[in-house]
């Protein structure tokens, strides 16, 4: 999602045009309680095109002496971050030489700027903005935030800066499913016993034609791709019984899906194979679900299935968000459980959380858990932002982005799953330092 920054000397009217744009969309986003006094930063979306809108002012009093070093900081930092940037200047109290020193900072950025004179509340006032053409920056927006003139234009400009919606139903998107393991736990059983499911429905000209050995699928009116349907399906090579080429076949599978079934011979258990592999589909930001295949053939008592379920656990250390699940593709037992694990995953994968709520979060575990002090500074989080989903991918602004160590991370990223879940989704958090280079 852009994000979109709104700069200027403190009192031109951020916080009132912050207010005034959001107050156009009106009852499109739900607000939260608790959240929606004081807030800087709201998702917004105009014409499907979704952004992040944040006021840079009111974060910290200003004192008068700290001004220019404290405009300075703010726009280099809405530079950095920022995809667009709105410059408010103030029309009444005219042009400044904390607004000259800023626009000559701005005017060398190759980002989009766009120039806002404020407090132009009519026409009458217009000639207003007339000193402000010295500033040489091209186009002016004359505006009055406060009364809403000029404003709808202006927000025309920034929308025309935005890339569209990346699409219009992101849920209607196809998930491409890989079923991997080693040779022999049961992936071509188990793709039968799926596309033989009553309620999954093939889907031939949907979807993904152009590889013929895929096939399509829909379920609950989500459309699935299942790759390589015809490589699992294959019998009887001997090459496909190696176990270093069905590695090479995972990896090549899994390049290409979003959720992958990872299976496990219930008798077999684990092997060495299947931790490379199941890693590899972490490190990518896959959604990962587990299946115990042949549960079947396993002699069990009343604690069985826990006892293996902690030993997975055990082993698969970095997964422990991945639903497990113990099916038999012989018997077709739960089999049925495996589609309605799939669309969970598939969900959470494409799942967007509200900055609000995010930041909700952010100030929560801040507040139980106090951040750690770096070279000699305490750790402040500012806020907090899904930039990506599929894997869903957040940024967390921060005063020292390498300040905050692994451990904390951990805490951060537990904080999130525990507020949203995200079962079977690797989440990716990035933490960009505010006063410094931005960093990925
Ligand atoms: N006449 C007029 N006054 C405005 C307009 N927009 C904002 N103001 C007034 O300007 C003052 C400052 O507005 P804010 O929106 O708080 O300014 P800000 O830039 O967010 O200030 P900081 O939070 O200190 O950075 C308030 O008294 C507003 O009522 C406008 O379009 N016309
Ligand atoms: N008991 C039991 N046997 C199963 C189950 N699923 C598959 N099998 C058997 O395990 C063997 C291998 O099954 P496949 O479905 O061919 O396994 P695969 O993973 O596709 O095998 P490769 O093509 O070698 O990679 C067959 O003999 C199946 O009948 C199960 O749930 N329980």
């Amino acid at each position: 999602m852009s994000l979109v920054a709104i700069v200027g000397r403190p009192n031109v009217g951020k916080s009132t045009l912050f207010n005034r744009i959001l107050g156009q969309r009106k009852a499109l986003v739900e607000d939260f309680p608790g959240v929606t006094r004081d807030r800087h930063y709201a998702d917004v979306t105009r014409y499907d095109k979704p952004f992040t809108l944040i006021d840079t002012g009111g974060f910290e009093p200003v004192s008068e002496d700290r001004l220019l070093v404290q405009m300075r900081e703010q726009s280099q930092l809405a530079v950095e971050e920022a995809d667009i940037i709105l410059f408010v200047m103030d029309g009444r109290e005219g042009l400044t030489p904390a607004d000259h020193e800023v626009c000559g900072m701005l005017r060398r950025v190759e980002k989009p700027v766009l120039y806002v004179v404020n407090k132009v509340d009519s026409d009458k006032l217009e000639d207003l903005a007339g000193e402000f053409y010295a500033l040489g920056v091209g186009e002016l927006h004359t505006i009055s935030a406060e009364h809403g003139r000029g404003v709808p234009d202006l927000v025309d400009a920034l929308l025309d800066h935005l890339p569209a919606a990346p699409s219009d139903a992101e849920a209607e998107r196809e998930i491409r499913l890989a079923v991997i393991g080693r040779p022999n736990v049961g992936k071509s059983s188990m793709v039968n016993r799926l596309l033989g499911y009553e309620r999954v429905v093939a889907n031939p000209q949907a979807g993904t034609t152009r590889d013929s050995v895929d096939t399509p699928f829909t379920y609950n009116r989500q459309r699935y791709v299942l790759i390589d349907t015809a490589g699992i399906r294959r019998k009887g090579k001997v090459s496909q019984k190696l176990e270093k080429f069905s590695v090479i076949q995972a990896l090549k599978s899994m390049e290409r899906a979003h959720v992958v079934l990872m299976v496990i011979d219930a008798v077999e258990g684990v092997t060495e194979q299947d931790l490379t592999v199941a890693g590899y589909a972490y490190e990518k930001g896959r959604g990962i679900i587990l299946v115990v295949n042949k549960w079947d053939a396993v002699a069990k008592d009343q604690s069985t299935m826990k006892r293996y379920q902690e030993e997975l656990e055990r082993t698969f250390k970095f997964l422990s968000f991945a639903p497990v699940i113990f099916v038999s593709a012989l018997t077709g037992q739960r089999v049925a459980k495996i589609m309605s694990e799939v669309e969970k995953v598939a969900a959470e994968f494409d799942r967007r959380i509200p900055t609000a709520m995010l930041n909700k979060v952010l100030a929560e575990a801040e507040r139980s858990h106090q951040p750690p002090v770096f070279h000699g500074k305490r750790l402040k989080f500012f806020y907090m932002t899904q930039v990506e989903t599929r894997p869903p991918t957040f940024v967390v602004f921060v005063n020292k982005a390498e300040g905050v160590h692994f451990s904390y991370q951990r805490y951060l990223a537990n904080q999130l799953r525990e507020a949203f879940g995200f079962s079977g989704v690797p989440i990716r958090i990035h933490y960009r330092d505010r006063e410094r280079d931005r960093k990925d």
